[in-house]
């Protein structure tokens, strides 16, 4: 498998007024071509420092990351970011068609090209009929779905999501899920999704990342041998399920006591 983004000796450590904090040690990892990884860690082992420094957004202080082969060193184009506070990341006087369309204005993508992506990026996710619509007039769940539709509708190669959805309810949170891992089978696209959730990590994956406490490093990497066709119920039912989760969590918490690899 072509290797999409690579990310070597990555280490991070901030400097403000005279304190430094190493937030990740050392990380080295490698992310094929169309494949699905989550990564998840304790709170503070510097999973969003990640994420920031993978999508350029961010200068590492060591290391390299690579999006198909070329240094990242500002928000590349290949890249669209889902964070989790879809909130502030839409802009509340455009509407929801507006939202979606402005990056790919910005890529100067033809007019007649930017409505037929923006129709079928709103039409995978469920919300044709809120073309119109500002995001303020809708859900949580909703507006979340209009940031996955406007990174989608952009094309990008590699996908980035920050716990995405963190903050709504659960039901939402396991429509989204499917959401992610359909869009995924069908466009074929890379994604990375960062998640404090040790259940979502393992039923969207095809492998976790477990970070350790910071300074971060990679505890493990776990391969999810699970049928490629999931649902909500099979899935989260089946022993193997019940194995991976068991492990992620009993790794979680090595990581909370300070374990570190061998
Ligand atoms: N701009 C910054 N300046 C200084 N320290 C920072 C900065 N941003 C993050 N940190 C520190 O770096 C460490 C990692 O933070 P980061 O937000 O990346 O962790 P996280 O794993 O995403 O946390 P959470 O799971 O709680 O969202 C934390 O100790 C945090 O306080």
């Amino acid at each position: 498998m072509p290797t999409a983004l690579d990310v070597r000796g990555l280490k991070k450590t901030y400097t403000t007024g005279g304190t430094s904090l190493e937030a990740i040690e050392q990380l080295d990892f490698s992310i094929g071509k169309g494949e699905l990884v989550c990564i998840v860690g304790p709170s503070g082992a510097g999973k969003t420092t990640l994420l920031r420094c993978i999508s350029g957004l961010l200068d590492a202080t060591a290391g390299v990351v690579e999006l198909d082969g070329t240094a990242v060193t500002e928000p590349p184009a290949g890249m669209a970011v889902v964070f989790q506070e879809y909130g502030r990341s839409l802009f509340p006087w455009l509407t929801v068609r507006q939202n979606v369309e402005l990056p790919l204005k910005e890529k100067k993508v033809p007019r007649a090209r930017r409505t037929e992506l923006v129709d079928e990026a709103l039409d995978a996710v469920g919300l044709s009929d809120s073309a119109a619509s500002h995001p303020w007039q809708l859900s949580g769940g909703m507006q979340q779905r209009v940031a996955i539709a406007r990174a989608i509708a952009y094309e990008p190669s590699v996908l980035l999501m920050d716990e995405p959805f963190a903050a709504v309810d659960a039901q939402t949170r396991a429509d989204l899920e499917d959401l992610v891992r359909e869009l995924w089978k069908r466009l074929g696209v890379t994604v990375l999704f960062v998640t404090h959730d040790i259940d979502e990590a393992v039923y969207l994956g095809e492998r976790v990342l477990v970070l350790s406490n910071r300074p971060t490093v990679i505890l493990e990497d776990v391969a999810i041998d699970l049928p490629d066709e999931r649902d909500q119920l099979t899935t989260r039912s089946a022993p193997r399920f019940a194995e991976l989760r068991a492990h992620v969590y009993e790794l979680i918490q090595k990581a909370k006591k300070g374990e570190r690899p061998a």
